[in-house]
């Protein structure tokens, strides 16, 4: 069965480029087809800075929506982190990660009209649960699972058969993407949106075909017009 999701998705949710990396952000908005930054602690560490000055670089080339994570465990820390990261500027998705504190907190949030991601989804259970406290956004962690030798599709397929079955209507990030394959299958199992990192991002453009072609086509032109 294939998915009309894609198709209601508003545009600007699509495709979340999942870094903090200044450069990568910068060459991967010239496509086009970036629609919004996701980050977490890990990728904020490796670029090195704060969330503030990784925040203030992004929002210099990009105003779309930008996911930052939450690193507080109690609910009530998490509701004052997410408040103070929402303030930080316009059009900020907060991540909480969908345990019992995660899921006390997006429950107070999302009334308050800040904008959650629950994260670190790897059963649909957690993904039930985010949608019942009707977070926006979920991120099951496809890749993550796969690594451990489980299925991350099957855990995929069942959040959006629970989620279509219950009108959930939280939109449902494919996230830990690891190649162009698992995010092309998440599509084509109902994912309203992508998180692919700069790695994978390119690698919806890459086929080796696609560079043999070029090469024999500009090969026959010029041997005709050069
Ligand atoms: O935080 C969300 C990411 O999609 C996690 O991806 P990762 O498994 O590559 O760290």
């Amino acid at each position: 069965m294939l998915y009309l999701t894609w198709r209601n998705v508003k545009m600007e949710y699509r495709i979340f480029l999942d870094t903090a990396n200044i450069k990568e952000i910068e060459e991967a908005l010239k496509t086009g087809i970036v629609t919004g930054i996701a980050t977490n602690p890990n990728k904020m560490a490796k670029a090195g800075r704060t969330y503030e000055d990784v925040l203030k670089d992004i929002r210099s080339i990009f105003d779309g929506p930008v996911a930052v994570e939450a690193i507080s465990t109690k609910a009530e820390d998490i509701i004052n982190e997410a408040q103070e990261l929402s303030s930080m500027s316009e059009n900020i998705v907060i991540k909480i990660p969908a345990n019992i504190e995660g899921i006390k907190a997006i429950n107070k949030l999302v009334p308050m009209g800040v904008k959650t991601n629950a994260t670190l989804i790897f059963n649909p259970a957690q993904a039930l649960a985010a949608g019942l406290a009707n977070s926006p956004f979920i991120s099951p962690f496809i890749g993550r699972v796969n690594d451990i030798g489980h299925d991350g599709l099957t855990l995929f397929k069942q959040v959006r058969e629970i989620y279509d079955f219950y009108d959930i209507n939280s939109k449902v990030i494919a996230a830990s993407i690891k190649n162009c394959s698992e995010a092309i299958n998440a599509v084509l199992n109902g994912a309203d949106s992508l998180a692919l990192t700069y790695k994978v991002f390119n690698q919806l453009f890459e086929h080796p075909l696609t560079e043999i072609g070029i090469k024999n086509f500009t090969r026959d032109y010029d041997s005709i017009y050069k």
